[in-house]
């Protein structure tokens, strides 16, 4: 009997939009009979008229309610778990919100403006017993599955350098201009928070998430910002991590991976959109590399290159991985909300609390030596706090 969770939509924008399309594929398709989606909410801020427009146009089937306010959705007795797809600006605020109201929360990336408004959201959720996560939906692709697994099987031995480039060749002024929520600080955007974060997803799955729990450690971060004219949030960002791979003893001298974490609107990781400029991720180990293939935050392809003159190496491999049920590749996330819920879990072991600190961590600091600062109001740890 298939485990089913009734979702509750917060926010009518671009990938609500994308996200319900796919909550409403068959599970089946892809493979995962067990779990079952309905929607039983949504909400606009605006109004209550585009809630219900959001539900005729993407047929949502009956029942399900249009609200005209976040505070009445969280408080709907047929929702168990809100999907927030609001700007980063107002994650904070939003998610406090659902859980004060008792409810579980899958939360757009970036998770939230600042490391320490991550840090009461995860505490809030562990007092309430809420479960609680940050939409990383590529960290729940088969492919990337694959690619943990692969790494941690040692097929291409100690892994000690990820490069990963998250970039648009956007005209920035004409495609974004000034208010729009990928350049405006107003909303918290930029490219670090907004890409940046699937760069860092790639360094932190192959040099962070695959190591045993033990030898995780915070990497030392050094970075360089390039500021868009016009409004002052990050056109581009670079970052160089550093992370011990293990605890140094007599017999085992300390090592290091390093990460390079790459993000741009101005240029583009693959300008033809072909591939033809190579992979946008290169995970690289002592016994071979993996490439992949595509956007970082929705790859399509890996190859994996086995070092030449490694006994027992194999042949070059491609692995084409698809979307099964015809959806945009979202629904993988949410069969995990779903999964975890079934089973009483109140964190995801995929993207876990720590880890999600641990980037906002990261990002904080970029931040720091790149000078940008977002208004008060969205850094703010106050709750409730009218944006
Ligand atoms: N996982 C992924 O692939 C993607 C994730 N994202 C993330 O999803 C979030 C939303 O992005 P996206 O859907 O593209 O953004 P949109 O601007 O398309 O939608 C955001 C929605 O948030 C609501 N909202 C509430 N307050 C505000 C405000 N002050 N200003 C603007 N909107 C507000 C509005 O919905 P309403 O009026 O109905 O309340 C609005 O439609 C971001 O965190 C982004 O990083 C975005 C794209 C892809
Ligand atoms: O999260 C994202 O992934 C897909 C991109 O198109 C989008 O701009 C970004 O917010």
């Amino acid at each position: 009997m298939a485990h089913t969770i009734r979702w509750g939509i917060m926010a009518t924008g671009w990938i609500a939009t994308t996200f319900v399309r796919d909550l409403l594929k068959d599970p089946k398709a892809r493979n995962a009979p067990d779990i079952s989606h309905q929607i039983t909410a949504v909400a606009s801020s605006s109004s209550q008229e585009k809630a219900t427009q959001f539900i005729s146009t993407l047929n949502i089937p009956p029942p399900c309610t249009a609200y005209a306010t976040y505070t009445d959705l969280v408080a709907d007795p047929n929702v168990d778990v809100i999907y927030v797809a609001t700007p980063h600006s107002h994650h904070f605020q939003n998610v406090m919100l659902a859980l004060h109201a008792g409810k579980h929360v899958l939360c757009e990336k970036a998770f939230t403006v600042n490391a320490a408004q991550a840090k009461i959201l995860v505490e809030t959720a562990r007092e309430k017993g809420l479960f609680l996560m940050e939409a990383v939906w590529t960290r729940f692709f088969p492919l990337s599955v694959q690619v943990r697994d692969i790494i941690q099987s040692g097929e291409i031995g100690e892994v000690l350098r990820t490069v990963a480039d998250t970039s648009f060749g956007d005209d920035v002024e004409g495609k974004w201009g000034t208010t729009h929520r990928m350049v405006n600080p107003d909303l918290a955007g930029g490219a670090l928070l907004d890409l940046g974060i699937y760069s860092l997803t790639w360094v932190f799955q192959t040099l962070y998430h695959t190591l045993p729990k033990s030898q995780r450690k915070p990497p030392t971060v050094t970075s360089q910002m390039t500021p868009y004219h016009l409004t002052g949030a990050d056109e581009s960002t670079t970052i160089l991590l550093t992370f011990p791979t293990s605890t140094p003893s007599n017999d085992k001298p300390p090592r290091m991976s390093h990460g390079i974490a790459m993000t741009n609107i101005r240029v583009s990781g693959d300008p033809d959109e072909q591939g033809t400029s190579g992979p946008n991720i290169r995970i690289q180990g002592t016994k071979g590399e993996i490439q992949v293939f595509g956007y970082p935050f929705r790859p399509t392809k890996y190859r994996v290159i086995p070092k030449k003159g490694v006994e027992g190496a194999g042949e070059v491999r491609d692995v084409e991985c698809g979307f099964p049920d015809g959806g945009h590749g979202m629904a993988w996330e949410a069969d995990e909300v779903a999964r975890c819920l079934r089973d009483g879990k109140v964190e995801s072991e995929g993207m876990s609390w720590e880890e999600s600190i641990v980037i906002m961590e990261v990002m904080d600091e970029v931040r720091r030596q790149g000078g940008l600062v977002y208004p008060a109001k969205i850094e703010s740890t106050e709750y409730p706090l009218e944006l």
